[in-house]
């Protein structure tokens, strides 16, 4: 597809024995989030670290758009992506604005362009009126959105954030999102890692997600739900504990004590007749609520165990 910014094939990384990534293979295309979900270890951090040229793969290629790769342009390469590491890289003793600039003269800015570029940066994460200060005086969050504009100032295409929010407060954490979502709508392709499913959630257009070195899943959010037998769960409080029998016929059913919990399709469609079916079988109602699934739930269907620990 002519959008595509960035495609990586087969790519492999074993440290000794321990193979980190094998076969894991990723599109990236303009104005999208792809979001690269796994557990702890799932190799996330070398997969960018390998599409970013840090990590040199045993196998496999990364292409950027226009036939461009680390083999045959390396500075090229580089100047089209810009790296947010899972550790912050900052010179705590050097001001906010002169770290900004660094990164700016490392990739061979002209001086004029790389002071207004370091302006408007700062700006976009918040940090304007902090630009004379050191990183050492500054909170988690603020280091963050500190990284966050060394890694743009360069004007990168395609921008590879590692676990950003990682030790970040709620409101830094807003505040890189809503940066996230404006470079998004600028036109720029996102590599957003977590292992935070209500980040990818709220964040990727497409979700990657890898486990074990492998990627296990890719799609859009509908469709990763899709292969879930149930996208919804209706939660029903009743009177008493039916015994099966009663139960018998109701597809999707699962009692728990005092509540049923029912999976089904299309809560809208599918509400109704149940509960009338309920009815009919003299089955009092107290209480109802619904659940939509999770990635996590398409996590659990996909390896058995959760995201998380
Ligand atoms: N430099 C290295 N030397 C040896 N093993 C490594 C190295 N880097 C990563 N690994 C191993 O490769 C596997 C994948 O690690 P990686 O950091 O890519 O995972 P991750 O998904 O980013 O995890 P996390 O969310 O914890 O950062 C792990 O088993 C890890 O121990």
């Amino acid at each position: 597809m002519s959008d595509e910014v960035l495609v990586a094939r087969g790519l492999r990384k074993a440290y000794g024995d321990r193979v980190a990534v094998q076969e894991v293979g990723l599109v990236l295309r303009a104005g999208e989030v792809l979001g690269l979900l796994g557990p702890n270890g799932a190799g996330k951090s070398t997969t960018v670290g390998m599409i970013c040229g840090l990590t040199v793969p045993d196998a496999g290629t990364v292409t950027l758009s226009g036939g461009v790769g680390l083999a045959s342009d390396a500075v090229g390469y580089k100047r089209r992506i810009g790296l947010v590491p899972q550790d912050i890289a900052l010179y705590e003793e050097l001001p906010a604005r002169m770290n900004v600039e660094l990164f700016g003269a490392l990739y061979g800015m002209a001086p004029a362009l790389l002071r207004r570029r370091a302006g408007e940066v700062l700006d976009m994460v918040g940090l304007a009126d902090r630009a004379r200060d050191k990183p050492a005086t500054f909170s988690g969050g603020m280091k963050r959105r500190l990284n966050i504009a060394c890694a743009l100032v360069h004007d990168p295409e395609i921008l590879l954030l590692d676990e950003p929010t990682a030790g970040v407060d709620p409101q830094s954490r807003n505040a890189i999102f809503d940066n996230l979502v404006r470079l998004k709508r600028a036109g720029k392709a996102l590599v957003y890692t977590t292992h935070y499913m209500e980040e990818a959630e709220r964040l990727a257009d497409r979700i990657t997600i890898i486990d074990h070195g492998r990627v296990v899943a890719e799609g859009t959010q509908a469709q990763l739900f899709a292969r879930l037998p149930a996208a919804q769960t209706l939660h029903v409080e009743i009177d008493g504990e039916p015994d099966d029998a009663l139960l018998s016929g109701l597809p999707g059913v699962q009692r728990v004590g005092q509540r049923l919990d029912i999976s089904v399709g299309d809560i809208g469609s599918d509400a109704g007749p149940l509960l009338a079916a309920l009815a009919r079988r003299g089955i009092a109602v107290r209480g109802l609520a619904s659940a939509r699934a999770t990635l996590e739930d398409v996590f659990l269907q996909l390896t058995g165990r959760a995201l998380r620990d």
